[in-house]
C-alpha cells in the first residue's frame, strides 16, 4: 500500500450478515521536501503520484474459502505494517539535514486557523533514532485498546498515549500511558501533541452510524468539527494522521456488489457523510500541505475483548456474545442482510443453536441497506499482497474460544 493513496482493505465474509471492508490509505508525504530554511520547497514531483495514481483498495469478500475475516488486531496490521514500512524512509531521509530544526522554527507561533493558502507543512517531526509517539483519540472504543497493544510490543509501552473523554478502565490505565483528551477542544489536543512530543496521530474518535443517526449535531461536531481540529494539529505539527474510514463512506446509489474502490459515495448518514468528508479533507491537506495522511475503510469489525461503539453492524458483535449468555440472540436487521463485514454462512453455522429473533430497527435497516454488500479487494492483493489471515472458520472458533474462556473464568473467580 504506498502512502499518499487511498485503499480500501476488507476482511470479508459474506452472506446475510457478512462485511467486506475498505482500507482507505494515504501515501505518506514527500520526505522532507517540505521545508529547509523557512522558504516552503515545493512538493517535488518525483515523490508523490499524482491524483490518478491515488488507489483506492477495497478488500473484498468473495466465497467463503477465498475469503478472510480478521480479528480486530489482525486487522489492524495493514495499519502497522503501512505506518512502519513508510516510517523508515521518512525518517531516514536527510534532504537538507536540519529537518528538526527548521520544523520548529516554521512552526512557532504559528497557529493552524491562520494558514497562508500557500502554506506547506514539515511531514516529520521526530528524529531518526526516535520511536514515533503515537496519540490514539477514542482510544476507549472497540478499536483502539488493541491497536495500543500492537503498537506498544513494537515501540514501547510509553511511547502510545491512549486519549479518551471517558474513564479508562483499570486494565486500561495500569497498562500504558492514558489521558483525557477531547477532539472539540483545540488547545487541549495541542497541548497534548506538544508536551508528549507527539509525532504519529491515530485518530478514532467518532460517532458511529446509529448513535449518529440518533444524535447528528453531536455526530457532526465530533466527526467533523473534531477531525478539522485534528487535521489542523496534525498539518501544524508534522504529525502522520491515520483516520479510518467504514463501508458506511457509501450509500444507496453506490455499487453494492462489490463496491470498487472508486466509485460514487453519497451515504446517507451524518457518519457516513462525515467519513467522506474525511477521506476527502485528508487526501486535500495531503496535496495542499503535505501532510502524511492515511485512511482506511474498514468493514464491520468484530472483535471479543472490546465492545462495538453504537454502529450499524454491532449485531455481528452481539451475536457472539448473546450466543454464549444465552444461546439467545434478537437481530435488529433483516435475515437476508448482507454487509461487508463477514460470511456469515459459516457465522450462521457456527450459532446454529440459536434462535435468532428478527425484530428490524428501521433506522439501522435502512443504513445497511444502503451500504456495500460486497468489496473487491483485488487492488489491495495487487498492490502490497494483501491476504486475510483468519477465514469464517477460524474467526468463529476463535470468538467462540475467547468468549467461553471468559465465562469460564468468570464462574471460576
Ligand atoms: N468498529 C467498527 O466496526 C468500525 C470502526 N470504524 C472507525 O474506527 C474508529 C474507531 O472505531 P470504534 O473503536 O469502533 O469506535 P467506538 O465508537 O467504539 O469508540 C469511539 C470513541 O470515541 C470517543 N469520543 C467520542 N467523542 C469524543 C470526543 N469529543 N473527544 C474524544 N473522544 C471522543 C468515545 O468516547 C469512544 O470511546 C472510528 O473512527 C470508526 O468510525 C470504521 C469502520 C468500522
Ligand atoms: C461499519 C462501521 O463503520 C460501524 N461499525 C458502524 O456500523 O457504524
Amino acid at each position: 500500500m504506498t502512502a499518499g493513496s487511498t485503499v480500501s482493505v476488507v476482511s470479508n465474509i459474506s452472506g446475510s450478515a457478512a462485511c467486506r471492508g475498505n482500507v482507505l490509505c494515504v501515501r505518506p508525504s514527500p520526505p522532507s521536501s517540505m521545508t529547509c530554511g523557512t522558504t516552503p520547497t515545493p512538493l517535488k514531483a518525483p515523490d508523490w503520484q499524482s491524483l490518478e495514481d491515488v488507489s483506492y483498495i477495497n478488500h473484498a469478500d468473495a466465497s467463503f474459502g477465498q475469503d478472510y475475516m480478521r480479528t480486530s488486531e489482525a486487522l489492524m496490521m495493514p495499519v502497522l505494517r503501512t505506518l512502519t514500512r513508510t516510517a523508515k524512509p521518512i525518517l531516514q531521509s536527510s534532504v537538507c539535514g536540519c529537518q528538526a530544526l527548521v520544523t520548529q522554527t516554521r512552526f512557532i507561533g504559528f497557529s493552524p486557523r491562520q494558514v497562508p493558502s500557500d502554506a506547506s507543512f514539515h511531514s516529520v517531526s521526530f528524529s531518526e533514532t526516535d520511536h514515533p509517539r503515537v496519540l490514539i483519540t477514542g482510544g476507549l472504543g472497540q478499536l483502539g485498546v488493541g491497536l495500543a497493544k500492537l503498537l506498544r510490543k513494537q515501540y514501547g509501552k510509553n511511547n502510545v498515549i491512549l486519549s479518551d473523554i471517558r474513564k479508562p478502565p483499570d486494565t486500561v490505565f495500569y497498562s500504558g500511558p492514558f489521558i483525557y483528551s477531547d477532539i472539540l477542544d483545540y488547545k487541549n489536543l495541542r497541548e497534548i501533541v506538544v508536551n508528549n512530543r507527539i509525532s504519529w496521530l491515530i485518530h478514532y474518535s467518532a460517532l458511529l452510524s446509529a448513535v449518529g443517526e440518533a444524535n447528528v449535531p453531536l455526530a457532526r461536531a465530533v466527526n467533523i468539527t473534531g477531525l478539522h481540529n485534528i487535521l489542523d494539529i496534525a498539518a501544524e505539527h508534522g504529525l502522520r494522521l491515520f483516520v479510518p474510514s467504514t463501508i458506511g463512506a457509501f450509500g444507496p446509489s453506490s455499487p453494492r456488489n462489490p463496491t470498487p474502490d472508486l466509485c460514487i459515495q453519497r451515504p446517507r448518514t451524518i457518519y457516513g457523510v462525515s467519513k467522506v468528508h474525511a477521506e476527502l479533507m485528508g487526501e486535500y491537506y495531503h496535496y495542499r500541505y503535505g501532510l502524511d495522511f492515511r485512511c482506511l475503510r474498514y468493514p464491520g469489525i468484530i472483535s471479543a475483548d472490546s465492545q462495538p461503539g453504537g454502529g450499524t453492524t454491532d449485531y455481528a458483535v452481539q451475536i457472539f456474545h448473546d450466543a454464549i449468555k444465552t444461546g439467545r440472540f434478537e437481530c435488529n436487521l433483516k435475515p437476508d442482510t448482507r454487509l461487508p463485514m463477514m460470511y456469515i454462512e459459516d457465522c450462521l453455522r457456527a450459532t446454529v443453536e440459536l434462535e435468532v429473533v428478527y425484530k428490524t430497527d428501521p433506522v439501522r435497516q435502512a443504513i445497511a441497506d444502503s451500504w456495500p454488500m460486497n468489496f473487491d479487494d483485488s487492488n489491495a492483493s495487487k498492490d502490497w499482497g494483501w491476504k486475510h489471515e483468519y477465514d469464517l472458520p477460524e474467526l468463529v472458533t476463535t470468538m467462540l474460544n475467547h468468549l467461553n474462556a471468559e465465562a469460564v473464568a468468570v464462574q471460576a473467580s
